[in-house]
């Protein structure tokens, strides 16, 4: 379980509280109005604010003042996730380590997920010559091969039209189930995540 007690965080003149628990593997979607601290909790729980008192854990391990990169944690933006001067394999194998050099078998596995991704003809091009939704699904295998328990993304296929958008949410939760993934994802489009969310967390 991915738990929030009495998390309290200062962005500018706001202090946001929160007080949330995710169940291990669920697929949780994050809703509330427009500067309700959607994003902050998802930075919050990723290492980008200072946080002020209370405690973040997972699995009863508390990991509130751990840096980013030691969290359980990869998080995926609305855009801007990929280095526009780097192919898309390379964008793809910095989730693994920085210096983005694999092994064979870390490569095939980077093959395979992009095969199930449907992104495995793009690798060699620059994210700029991808579509928007290509894009995404390329951030998202990044995220997914840095093989941490929790996926934290902030409204990441808001860009794209809604048969597209609907795809990557399906894709989501395949990958979710596969990896064993615990999913939050913040979303303007509560109802589009019907069908997989497991859980929602509502911010006022
Ligand atoms: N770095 C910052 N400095 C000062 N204020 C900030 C900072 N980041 C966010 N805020 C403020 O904190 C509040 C919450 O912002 P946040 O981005 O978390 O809201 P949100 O619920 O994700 O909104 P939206 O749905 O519009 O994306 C807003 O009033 C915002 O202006």
């Amino acid at each position: 379980m991915l738990e929030l007690l009495s998390v309290q965080v200062k962005q500018g003149d706001n202090l946001f509280t929160y007080n949330s628990q995710v169940s291990k593997g669920a697929f949780c979607r994050i809703v509330g109005p427009s500067g309700a601290g959607k994003t902050t909790l998802l930075e919050t729980i990723a290492g980008f604010n200072h946080i002020v008192a209370g405690e973040v854990s997972w699995q009863g391990q508390s990991f509130t003042y751990q840096k980013p990169e030691s969290r359980p944690v990869s998080m995926m933006f609305q855009q801007d996730n990929l280095f526009a001067h780097l192919s898309v394999y390379t964008n793809i194998a910095l989730g693994v380590r920085p210096s983005a050099r694999l092994n064979a078998e870390e490569r095939q596995q980077l093959q395979q997920l992009c095969v199930q991704l449907g992104i495995v003809d793009q690798l060699e091009k620059q994210p700029t010559q991808l579509s928007g939704g290509q894009q995404q699904r390329a951030a998202l295998a990044r995220a997914i091969i840095h093989k941490k328990p929790i996926l934290l993304l902030d409204e990441p296929f808001s860009a794209l039209d809604k048969k597209l958008r609907e795809d990557c949410i399906a894709l989501t939760d395949t990958m979710r189930k596969q990896y064993n993934l615990t999913v939050l994802m913040v979303t303007h489009h509560p109802k589009e995540l019907d069908q997989v969310a497991t859980q929602t967390i509502e911010i006022s």
